[in-house]
């Protein structure tokens, strides 16, 4: 059985599940189940701290997890990313009092307060850069600076809200472009992650990607094709009308309205958008 770490909590816990159940596998109905197998798909799921689901990856307790890449960053172990899943999107960066700091190296002799203490020294180490102190804490990272244990935080920030509100300004280039992802042992034998991997990937390809249908005139045609490519290439059709063809095409999701407005530019009609539900591709 594929063993398979989930978080049990946190940002990061409904959408993981979310997205292992529209890959067709059972989720948990409880959040105090810890363990859930499901026979049908011969895999077992375990419920863990994200924080420590790098650490069970690394070790070969679980053949597999879906983490943050800044907590596998963090994690020092030796799980790796497989596959970028695209939710849980933030940054990783530094901040301090507004107005006090411009680049990383200000950071030089000061004392840093984070929950990510490997990712930020790993950072800043690359760059010749010792901080004083790091105060390593396990939340609310913001109120550091204000309590006077540190002088710059370095912290995950999504929509910078929490930042604002607490006074503080990022500085310096982010240190991390995080989102969730599935980590797997180094030396893990692909095939037994086959399955798991082309069902995420059909799950991504379903959430990125819509269907389009449109009828061009003929002589258009070639143009048309030019503006929605595909993902392969355009599926093309006769239309009972000889001066006309049908197209069913792939377009990324967040280009819809450019493509119908470019299409209808040209003279492509009854442009019709559908979602997938699911795919393998
Ligand atoms: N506001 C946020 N927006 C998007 N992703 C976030 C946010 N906060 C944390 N993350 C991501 O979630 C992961 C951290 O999840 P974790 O469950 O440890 O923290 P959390 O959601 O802050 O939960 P907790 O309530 O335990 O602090 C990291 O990969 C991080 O990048
Ligand atoms: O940029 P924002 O959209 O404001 O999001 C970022 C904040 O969200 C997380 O905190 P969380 O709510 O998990 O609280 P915590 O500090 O106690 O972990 C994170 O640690 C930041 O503080
Ligand atoms: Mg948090």
């Amino acid at each position: 059985m594929l063993r398979i770490a989930v978080p049990n909590k946190g940002s990061l816990s409904e959408p993981a599940s979310q997205m292992l159940r529209e890959a067709g596998y059972r989720q948990r109905r409880d959040s105090r189940e810890l363990v859930l197998t499901d026979v049908d798909n011969d895999v077992e799921f375990f419920f863990l701290r994200p924080r420590d689901i790098a650490v069970y990856v690394g070790s070969g307790t679980v053949d597999v997890g879906i983490t943050g890449r800044d907590l596998l960053l963090d994690s020092d172990s030796k799980a790796v990313e497989h596959l970028a899943l695209g939710f849980a999107r933030s940054t990783f960066r530094f901040a301090a009092p507004a107005g006090e700091y411009t680049s990383i190296e200000d950071a030089d002799g000061k004392r840093i307060a984070t929950s990510y203490p490997v990712l930020a020294l790993n950072y800043l180490r690359d760059r010749g850069i010792t901080p004083a102190k790091v105060v390593r804490l396990d939340g609310a990272v913001e109120t550091a600076t204000r309590l006077g244990v540190a002088d710059i935080i370095a912290d995950v920030v999504e929509t910078g809200t929490t930042l604002r509100a607490a006074g503080l300004e990022i500085f310096g280039e982010p240190l991390l472009q995080s989102e969730a992802v599935l980590v797997r042992a180094a030396d893990a034998d692909d095939d037994k992650l086959a399955v798991l991997t082309r069902r995420l990937q059909g799950v991504l390809t379903a959430r990125r990607y819509v269907l389009m249908d449109y009828d061009v005139p003929t002589e258009l045609l070639d143009k048309a094709a030019a503006i929605t490519p595909g993902y392969e290439s355009p599926t093309v059709s006769d239309l009972h009308d000889a001066g006309w063809k049908a197209v069913r095409v792939m377009i990324p999701r967040d280009q819809v309205n450019s493509i119908m407005d470019a299409l209808y530019d040209i003279g492509a009609r009854a442009i019709l958008v559908t979602q997938i539900l699911a795919s393998r591709v």
